[in-house]
């Protein structure tokens, strides 16, 4: 693939403890830099933001999109695809995870894989992403689709189901300010008032399923040599582990294609790194640990002037024009120091985001009317500048009054040697596209809670159900997505599972499936699970386990021995369908709460494509 294209980095400065955008400007642009790399910014305003840039986004003028933040703002990203006319293409445009949420579940998941170190924790993990980004090759991952029975179709790049996983984990948002603790202290909570669930489970087991669970966790990992060449890494031959996966088949012999892009192309990657990702890698941990908690950061250089490329973007993500660069932060806010010629940058957190006391989070200067504050949709606002302390860039920052749902577009680009690179505002307040749909379509609980921070799902993509099918729509492009549901062998809730499917009906604490190893940093859900293995890895909890199993199931989560506890049952497939008989509940689909009814999830193997190295 080539390096040459420019990359879309997508940043949600809301996510996690709020440094996403610190990491990235910390962790990510230096090694950006570094490789030449040329890069928009968009850093998101609003839920749904990202979900509504990528339908209208023109994909060909990028090489991948990445995103720092959390899972949540990914989830967006494949949903918005989806939306899309050419959804089963612009699903598998190339995408980069940059840890810099509370859950990075997908971005723990590819580091394990890779073998790639997680000791300095999410910064650790965050500088291998960013070596991904920069260095990295796409290479194909899994993705699932999950028709629900309010006509929703979903694409989950991680994890779904019901029951006491996701019950702790939405019902403990309200205790969110006490961090991670919140989830421990909620699961003594609905581990005492143990909730079970009346559900039929049906599920195609996948070809290379394998019982019991004992064998579904690796004893040891073996070690992953390092010193390999990527060339010699080759991943067509995925990593080996003790157990199962070193059987397991490769998802193409087990699964039909579901479209006519080259699986094989994208296994044989070809390598051809000088970067020593390596020497970064280890140089820079502890520097960047504790420079991300530093509120005063310099910045590190941008790609010279040669590699850049000048565009403007409008609201539909669009190129436009040459112009400038912005940058504008909920909370993550650049003060220049005096003048532009002074070289200096500041940068602090502002601890409001979204200046609704209309306070500016950068000073204002000269530059001000170098700036040229693009009006993408709607309202000029206040725009400053900082540039680097070694004068090589410069950024505006546009402080907003009202982030209701304007977006802005930063773009990288620089001008380094004249110490002033231009840039510009993209300020854009875009309608919500799905209006009518989001008032119509329940909402969730936990959207109703913090609807301040978090998006509602439930509008997102619907296919009403007319009879026998969820996706009938007069248009051609309908017709072209549900001809590749049938190639692709989609099943719909309206119609029963086919013979080869086993059904279960019984009570269950969970009812729950991941198709990545990890469903956030400390979740260690499914341990043989890599992103292209053709399957979801189902785990049950039987209604008759004990409160003791179920504590002692969650507690080993960390360390994947919960797959052995008795009462938990984990099985591969490769379709699953969820009927809840209970009148409420809480589901989730990547950690977000969707409404509570029948599901129908179905893999669509390696359809996705992810940047690894
Ligand atoms: N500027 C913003 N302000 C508020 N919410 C936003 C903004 N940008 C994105 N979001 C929403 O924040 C949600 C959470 O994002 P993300 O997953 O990146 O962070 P997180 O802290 O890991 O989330 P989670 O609480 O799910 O673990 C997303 O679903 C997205 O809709």
């Amino acid at each position: 693939m080539s390096r040459e294209g420019k990359l879309l980095v997508l940043i949600n400065p809301q996510a996690g403890p709020g440094k996403a955008y610190l990491i990235f400007r910390k962790q990510v642009v230096p090694v950006l830099s570094e490789t030449g790399a040329v890069y928009d910014v968009i850093i998101t305003q609003h839920s749904n933001h990202a979900y509504e840039l990528v339908q209208n986004l023109a994909l060909d003028q990028y090489r991948a999109i990445a995103v720092v933040a959390g899972d949540g703002l990914l989830y967006e990203v494949f949903n918005g695809l989806g939306r899309r006319d050419d959804w089963e293409e612009a699903l598998s445009i190339p995408v980069c995870i940059i840890p810099g949420g509370s859950g990075n579940g997908l971005a723990r998941s590819l580091a394990y894989w890779r073998n790639e170190p997680v000791e300095n924790g999410s910064n650790g993990v965050a500088l291998n992403s960013a070596l991904n980004l920069a260095r990295g090759t796409p290479y194909p991952m899994d993705l699932v689709m999950i028709h629900t029975s309010s006509g929703q179709r979903i694409f989950s790049f991680l994890s779904f189901g019901l029951g006491i996983l996701s019950d702790i984990d939405i019902e403990s948002e309200r205790l969110r300010i006490l961090g991670e603790s919140r989830f421990t202290l909620w699961a003594f909570a609905r581990i005492a008032a143990l909730r079970k669930y009346n559900v039929t489970v049906s599920f195609k087991r996948a070809a290379h399923a394998v019982s019991p669970p004992e064998r579904f966790y690796p004893a040891t990992r073996p070690a992953y040599n390092r010193s390999q060449t990527l060339q010699e890494e080759t991943f067509s031959t995925p990593p080996q582990f003790p157990g199962k996966r070193a059987s397991v088949p490769a998802a193409s012999d087990l699964l039909p294609p579901c479209s006519q892009r080259e699986r094989q192309q994208h296994r044989q990657l070809n390598h051809s790194l000088s970067y020593d990702d390596h020497q970064t890698r280890g140089d820079s941990h502890n520097s960047m640990d504790s420079d991300v908690s530093d509120s005063s950061i310099s910045l590190g250089p941008y790609p010279s002037p040669d590699r850049v490329v000048e565009t403007e973007m409008n609201p539909q993500g669009t190129s436009l024009s040459h112009k400038k660069t912005a940058v504008s932060s909920h909370k993550t806010c650049l003060k220049s120091n005096e003048t532009l010629k002074d070289k200096n940058v500041e940068e602090e957190n502002c601890d409001t985001g979204n200046s609704a006391d209309g306070k500016i989070c950068g000073s204002t200067d000269d530059a001000l009317s170098k700036t040229n504050n693009m009006n993408c949709n709607s309202s000029s606002l206040p725009t400053t500048n900082a540039t680097t302390p070694d004068g090589l860039s410069t950024n505006n920052v546009n402080n907003k009054t009202d982030s209701g749902d304007a977006s802005t577009c930063m773009r990288n680009t620089s001008d380094s040697k004249e110490g002033l690179s231009d840039t510009d505002v993209n300020d854009a307040r875009q309608e919500p596209k799905y209006e009518d749909a989001r008032s119509t379509m329940p909402v969730s609980s936990r959207r109703k809670k913090t609807s301040t921070r978090k998006g509602d799902y439930s509008h997102m993509p619907q296919f009403q159900d007319g009879n026998s099918s969820d996706c009938e729509k007069d248009d051609a492009a309908v017709d072209e997505n549900q001809r590749n549901e049938q190639q692709c062998g989609y099943n719909k809730l309206s119609q029963p599972v086919p013979d080869d499917w086993e059904v279960i009906k019984d009570e269950f604490i969970m009812v729950f499936a991941s198709h990545q190893s990890h469903i956030s940093s400390s979740v260690f859900f499914a341990p043989n699970a890599t992103p292209d293995d053709g399957c979801m890895w189902l785990m049950i909890l039987q209604g008759s386990m004990t409160r003791a199993n179920v504590a002692k199931f969650l507690m080993s989560m960390d360390s994947g021995t919960h797959c052995t506890v008795p009462g938990a049952m984990m099985i591969p497939v490769t379709g699953v369908r969820i009927e809840p008989h209970d009148p409420t509940g809480l589901m989730t689909v990547d950690g977000e709460t969707i409404p509570f009814g029948a599901i129908e999830a179905n893999i669509m193997p390696s359809h996705a494509r992810i940047m690894v190295r």
